[in-house]
């Protein structure tokens, strides 16, 4: 492939933006759209949605991963080099992200899209914009990224308003690793931004992070893939191959520099807090280690993943892995199936509670006075603590006027205390909850979605923790703890959890040759219960239809878990948790 030169792109000429918007509101179209008029891909390219390349991401229509493109653009006779970072919609988040961007003083460029629709009502978005954000109507751009109107708009006011990176090729390279991904044939692929120098094939490099030196073997632009270049200059952004093989090379937020020339490193970035965290683990403890590699390849790929080794009496060896949210976990454990072909045991999601310790054993033991939850197993009972803390989120959710009433009853139903209520206009309404985390994470937002039409938006951010009745739950069959979907829980929803629990157990497990005992307790106090009767009777007098089904079942035990002497599918948990949004 020819080698582009970039010497033609001084940091003048250059601007870096990316696209803010919930899940849904089209950035990837959009992305597309400027990734056409630059011409960085062509209009009859049918492979829409370039930036959105995984297969989770095809199927489920989101942007899991972040994806960076250069694009060329030739504005008022001046060629601009144009980086666009497609920032992840897994999380519903854009509020926060706002004032995130606000506060870092970066300029923003309002865009209200979707305007072909036939209920667009541009006009009222800018006024809520303006009563949100202060942002003067005249400064939106109404786009279809649809159909393509107004999006060269975007692209003009992307180079007016937004400064060019403040940096000098001058300078001994300082480079960012700002994304990494490993190729199967290629080794690690680190996406870099350059804060100064420049960098080409053949230099010796050193890793700030591991201290560890390579040298250059190709770099190159991401337009989306991979297209080498002669080199790469201060305030330019794409991929360095340097003959990093373990993923633990290239971790993101780590600076190169020049073997030569070492240089303070750059701050990095704050990892991403996880707000949720469940067990992992391999279905068969001989595929520990295919599991663990597999693992370390997609960390590397989504680092917003925390991973901490941990095991278990009932499922082995294993993890705790920590996740930004509930689909984020389902998507990652989508990928592990899709791209690595493993399939593993997943136990209940929890968030990270907290409680202070009043046993003085406990304190000796953790160092500690407050320590932080992220298994159930490791609950300490209420007789060594003075107090549970549990994380809570404050959300912002902007609906119809017709729809208050229900949701305000869902936020009570959810424990959320109503923290302000504000009339955007005559017929939107936005409500500010301070919420529980665990109250959210699972089925919130699809219950919201669900009584609103799909007209209400939901938008949280962190808002530190309060003090919970807590309590773990255990579930039991015939006597034994299922270990994946022990919970803690908020003492007063315990009853109806643990009902809701065993009923769903009750539906998901095939039936045996002998009686089960269903039930949820908390300590020695058994709270719900359901029976299931023996189903010798089930198959009839039919003896083919029976032997077939001992046949397939025969074949179906490596999907079966056994829990004392009651076998239960694998999947079966994840189906019993997935409450609302699977019924
Ligand atoms: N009518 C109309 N539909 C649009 C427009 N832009 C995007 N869409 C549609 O809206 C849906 C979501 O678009 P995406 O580009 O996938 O949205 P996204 O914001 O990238 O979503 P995530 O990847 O989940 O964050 C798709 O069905 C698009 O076809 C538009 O301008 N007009």
């Amino acid at each position: 492939m020819e080698k582009l030169d970039m010497s033609t792109y001084p940091v003048e000429s250059i601007r870096n933006f990316s696209i803010i918007a919930h899940v849904d509101h089209g950035k990837s179209t959009l992305a597309d759209r400027l990734l056409e008029i630059t011409g960085t891909i062509s209009k009859t390219d049918h492979n829409k949605q370039v930036l959105d390349k995984l297969q989770v991401e095809r199927e489920r229509g989101i942007t899991v991963k972040a994806q960076s493109a250069s694009l060329f653009y030739n504005h008022e006779g001046m060629n601009y080099l144009l980086n666009l970072i497609d920032t992840p919609g897994i999380q519903a988040q854009t509020v926060a992200n706002f004032y995130l961007a606000f506060e870092a003083q970066l300029s923003i460029i309002p865009v209200i899209n979707k305007i072909d629709l036939k209920n667009a009502d541009p006009e009222r978005v800018e006024k809520q914009i303006e009563k949100l954000f202060d942002i003067p109507t005249d400064e939106c751009i109404r786009i279809s990224a649809k159909q393509g109107t107004n999006v060269e708009k975007v692209l003009q006011k992307v180079i007016e308003k937004i400064p060019p990176p403040q940096c000098n090729t001058a300078d001994p390279l300082k480079a960012l690793v700002f994304d990494s991904t490993f190729d199967h044939y290629r080794g690690v692929i680190a996406n870099i931004a350059l804060f100064g120098g420049e960098i080409a094939k053949g230099q010796k490099i050193v890793s700030a992070h591991t201290k560890k030196r390579y040298e250059v073997n190709e770099v190159g632009i991401l337009t989306p893939n991979e297209q080498p270049t002669h080199k790469l200059y201060a305030g330019q952004v794409g991929y360095l191959i340097a003959g990093m093989k373990e993923v633990t090379e290239a971790q993101i937020g780590d600076t190169l520099f020049l073997y030569k020339q070492p240089v303070e490193p750059l701050p990095g970035f704050k990892s991403a807090k996880p707000m949720v965290f469940a067990g992992m683990y391999p279905i068969d403890q001989t595929e520990y280690n295919n599991l663990k590699s597999a693992l370390e390849r997609l960390t590397l790929n989504d680092s917003s993943v925390t991973v901490h080794r941990d095991s278990s009496l009932a499922l082995g060896a294993g993890w705790r892995l920590g996740f930004l949210g509930l689909l984020h976990m389902e998507v990652f454990n989508q990928r592990l199936e899709q791209e690595y072909n493993m399939s593993v045991i997943l136990t209940a999601p929890t968030v990270p509670y907290k409680a202070v310790l009043s046993s003085a054993k406990l304190i000796k033991e953790h160092g500690k006075d407050q320590i932080t939850i992220i298994n159930p197993a490791q609950f300490p009972d209420k007789f060594s603590v003075s107090e549970y803390l549990e994380p809570t989120v404050l959300g912002t959710i902007v609906t119809p006027h017709e729809y208050i009433g229900k949701i305000i009853t869902l936020c009570q139903d959810r424990r959320a205390v109503q923290k302000d209520m504000l009339y955007i206009d005559e017929n939107r309404v936005m409500l500010k909850y301070l919420f529980p985390l665990n109250e959210i994470v699972v089925d919130f937002y699809d219950a919201l979605k669900s009584l609103s039409s799909g007209y209400a938006s939901f938008d949280y951010e962190d808002a530190g923790y309060q003090s919970a009745d807590l309590i773990k739950m255990d579930i039991l069959l015939n006597g034994n703890p299922v270990e994946e979907l022990a919970t803690i829980i908020h003492n007063d929803k315990a009853y109806a959890a643990g009902k809701l629990l065993c009923e769903r157990l009750k539906e998901t497990i095939p039936r045996q040759l002998f009686e089960i005992a269903i039930q949820a307790a908390i300590g020695k106090k058994i709270i719900a219960r359901e029976t299931f009767k023996s189903g010798s009777d089930k198959y009839g007098g039919d003896i083919t239809r029976r032997m077939k089904l001992l046949k397939r079942q025969a074949e179906g035990k490596r999907l079966m878990r056994k829990i004392g002497n009651v076998e239960v599918p694998r999947d079966a948990f994840i189906r019993v948790l997935k409450r609302e949004t699977d019924k």
